[in-house]
């Protein structure tokens, strides 16, 4: 069955029997098998039957942008909530922004420079409800975000609230989880032996051997080693089964706050990553700057040549949460590590200034490194 109007039709049958069908522990079992029918043809409605899970390469192509720069932040969003006049206040590359609705028709990046990193800023056309499953070019910028390091859900701050939640299904339906992590479940296939569930953690939602042999069952999976490393819900272990979820950060930026009262701007002020602005008249666009460098985890070292002052303007930027001298020493040349001897440290990971360290070494946001070489 690969007709998107049938495969429609079946998940709409699917969702109202799950919606008929009370929750409790006799019923744990027909919903987790009904989560999993309902996960099965959601992937088939975005990539084609026995096509790959949403994330995957070939799925639902995105623009064809190069990524450039430290990092990429996605904007997305209805038509005419401000996306384009954003991307101009943000980066100064000019996108075309107008009162009517699709303006914007393909992907526009842009860049900024914020504390010494390079930011992709990625324009991208509105999207509305049924996006994920292919209306419009929806597909196409939803598979576009999910290449984002962090996407800005952009929401006119007039329009009403239910927007986010609209917006959200539609990246959840192809897969984006936004401020989650991936789920702890390991699950590994073998060719024999069975099923084997483990619990590292209690489960109390919803989760036990039975339901797990269930929803395996529904995606062939007959013999595999499942161990929970955290208590977890039926939907996040379908995921892990599905694989190729992308689990990204997100903000909500409510845009056009100039045209609401201070009344209503409180209303919004106690969602949780909400950041006010106004694009046009370029409010609270420092707030948001912060809110996203939190968000991208990007870590700054300065380089210092020895006997030199260190490069303030030109950081090494790195991501990992805890990178190593190592980490560091690799992003800046392929061909250091061979001749490592030690480093120099200065800043927060340093217990004395400088502190000489080893290439495992963590270092912190802002310390000063300066590489010594063997000699041979
Ligand atoms: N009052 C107010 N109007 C804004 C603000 N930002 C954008 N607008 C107006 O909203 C309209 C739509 O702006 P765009 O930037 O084209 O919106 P978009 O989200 O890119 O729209 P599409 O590309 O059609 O999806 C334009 O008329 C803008 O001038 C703002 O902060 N306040
Ligand atoms: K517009
Ligand atoms: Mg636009």
């Amino acid at each position: 069955m690969s007709d998107p109007t049938a495969i429609e039709a079946k998940i709409g049958v699917l969702e109202a029997e799950m919606a008929r069908t009370q929750k409790n522990k006799a019923t744990n079992y027909h919903l987790g098998t009904l989560k999993a029918k309902i996960a099965k043809l959601k992937s088939e409605l975005i990539n084609g039957p026995g096509g790959k899970s949403a994330g995957s390469k070939d799925a639902g192509r995105g623009f064809d942008v190069s990524k450039s720069g430290d990092t990429r932040i996605g904007l997305v969003g209805f038509p005419s909530v401000g996306k384009s006049t954003l991307l101009t206040s943000l980066t100064g590359t000019r996108s075309e922004a107008a009162a009517y609705e699709f303006t914007t028709l393909t992907c526009i990046p842009g860049t900024m420079k914020y504390k010494g990193a390079r930011i992709q800023v990625l324009d991208l056309p509105g999207i509305i409800e049924g996006a994920a499953g292919g209306r419009g070019r929806g597909r196409q910028v939803i598979s576009t975000a999910s290449s984002c390091n962090l996407i800005l859900i952009v929401l006119d701050a007039a329009k009403p609230v239910t927007h986010k939640k609209i917006i959200e299904s539609e990246l959840f339906g192809f897969g984006i989880r936004v401020n989650q992590t991936a789920p702890k479940i390991k699950i590994v296939k073998k060719d024999a032996g069975g099923l084997g569930y483990q619990e590292a953690v209690p489960q109390t939602k919803g989760m036990n051997a039975e339901v797990c042999r269930l929803i395996c069952k529904e995606y062939k999976i007959s013999c595999a080693e499942i161990i929970l490393r955290q208590d977890v819900t039926t939907d996040q272990f379908i995921d892990v089964i599905e694989g190729n979820r992308s689990y990204i950060p997100c903000l909500y930026v409510f845009n056009k706050i100039d045209a609401i009262t201070i009344e209503e701007l409180d209303i919004l002020d106690q969602m949780p990553n909400y950041v006010p602005i106004s694009s046009t008249l370029k409010w609270n666009l420092d707030e948001l700057m912060e809110e996203v460098w939190d968000r991208c985890n990007m870590i700054r070292i300065y380089t210092k040549p020895q006997g030199q002052i260190p490069d303030y303007d030109g950081p090494v930027i790195l991501h990992a949460q805890n990178p190593s001298i190592e980490e560091f020493c690799n992003r800046l040349h392929k061909g250091i590590m061979p001749t490592f001897n030690f480093a120099w440290v200065w800043g927060k990971s340093a217990k004395h200034q400088p502190q000489r360290c080893g290439k495992e070494h963590i270092l912190e946001d802002e310390d000063i490194v300066t590489i010594v070489k063997r000699v041979c």
